[in-house]
């Protein structure tokens, strides 16, 4: 796959088979759009184009954007375009003068001019331009006069599998991960790299690498306790994650910390992927360490169950 972290970059192709759009999550209905692009471009003997924008539209454009939450990191979605075999990723700086392109301002410089689209694929209530003007119906009346076609993939396709980015978002943020995973169409993942925390964990036979996410506008699930897979350079481990704010030692801003399974090594400074597969419980406040420390060997045989049943 082609990265363009630009328009300039980019050499107009003869055949684009393009889509555009944020894909926060790149879940299952995205990969719908994407497999009818391969699809097209594999019978017109084209080339297939993903067209998306950084920083996040709503991170120039909304007055809430410190408060913005992501389901993907551009690094993920990089990984995520690639190993779904798209030719061609092409990620337009997202300015506020960008944002004033009028619809038609978008489809003649940037589609036609610059990338060469003979063939649009998007999902039934994708906008684009100023103000999110340009609709299907616009560019279905238009696109002829531009050169290329355009093919929606129609509502109930999308409805029918009843996916959205905002209710993965949700299921995250309420604790259902199972629901989330399965509209992604993969686990949740939070990477980060090993900070220093109190070095209590040691001392309770519970060592926890603390992570702190790469991105700031990750969004992180409801705080508790996960069954999770740790991955941190070419291995990967089964382990068990509290995120929240320790309460049963005083604990005041939110952790994310992971307790690898039949693991002792020195990992600060590491980077880490956490890929979160079961919520187990809700953090709680407990009388005293011994106490914690109970409750902790329970998860352990919690995760070990898990993962033991899943072969
Ligand atoms: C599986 C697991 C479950 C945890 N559950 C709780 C909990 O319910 N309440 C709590 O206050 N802390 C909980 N913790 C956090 C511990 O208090 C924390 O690991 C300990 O304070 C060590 O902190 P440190 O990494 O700063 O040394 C949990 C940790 C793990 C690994
Ligand atoms: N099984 C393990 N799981 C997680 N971290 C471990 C493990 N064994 C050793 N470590 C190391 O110990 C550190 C965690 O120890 P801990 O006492 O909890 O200190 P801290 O409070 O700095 O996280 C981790 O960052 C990692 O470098």
């Amino acid at each position: 796959m082609k990265i363009y972290h630009n328009l300039d970059e980019f050499q107009k192709l003869s055949f684009g088979v393009v889509t555009s759009g944020t894909f926060d999550g790149v879940h299952v209905g995205h990969k719908r759009i994407l497999s009818r692009l391969k699809e097209i471009s594999q019978q017109c003997n084209g080339e297939t184009v993903v067209l998306t924008f950084w920083p996040h539209p709503r991170m120039v454009v909304s007055e809430d954007s410190q408060s913005l939450q992501l389901l993907s990191t551009i690094e993920e979605k990089i990984e995520l375009f690639a190993e779904l075999g798209v030719d061609h990723l092409l990620i337009i700086p997202f300015t506020r003068s960008f944002s004033e392109l009028s619809s038609q301002e978008f489809i003649q410089q940037v589609l036609v001019d610059k990338i060469g689209t003979r063939k649009l694929v998007i999902g039934y209530d994708h906008r684009f331009g100023k103000n999110r003007e340009g609709s299907f119906e616009f560019l279905q009346k238009n696109c002829s006069s531009y050169g290329f076609e355009v093919e929606e993939i129609p509502r109930q396709d999308i409805e029918d599998l009843a996916i959205s980015s905002s209710r993965i978002r949700g299921a995250l943020l309420t604790g259902h991960i199972h629901e989330a995973n399965e509209l992604l169409g993969r686990p949740y993942t939070v990477s980060g790299t090993v900070v220093k925390g109190k070095q209590l964990g040691r001392t309770i036979g519970f060592p926890t690498a603390n992570i702190h996410p790469d991105e700031s506008y990750k969004l992180i699930p409801q705080n508790g306790v996960y069954v999770v897979k740790a991955s941190y350079k070419e291995w990967v481990f089964n382990g068990m994650l509290n995120i929240g704010v320790r309460p049963t030692v005083d604990g005041t801003s939110k952790t994310i910390e992971v307790n690898i399974l039949d693991f002792d090594r020195e990992i600060y400074g590491e980077e880490v992927k956490l890929e979160l597969l079961h919520y187990l419980r809700a953090e709680q406040k407990f009388n005293g360490l011994p106490e914690l420390i109970a409750q902790i060997n329970i998860d352990k045989q919690a995760t070990i169950d898990y993962f033991a049943n899943l072969d």
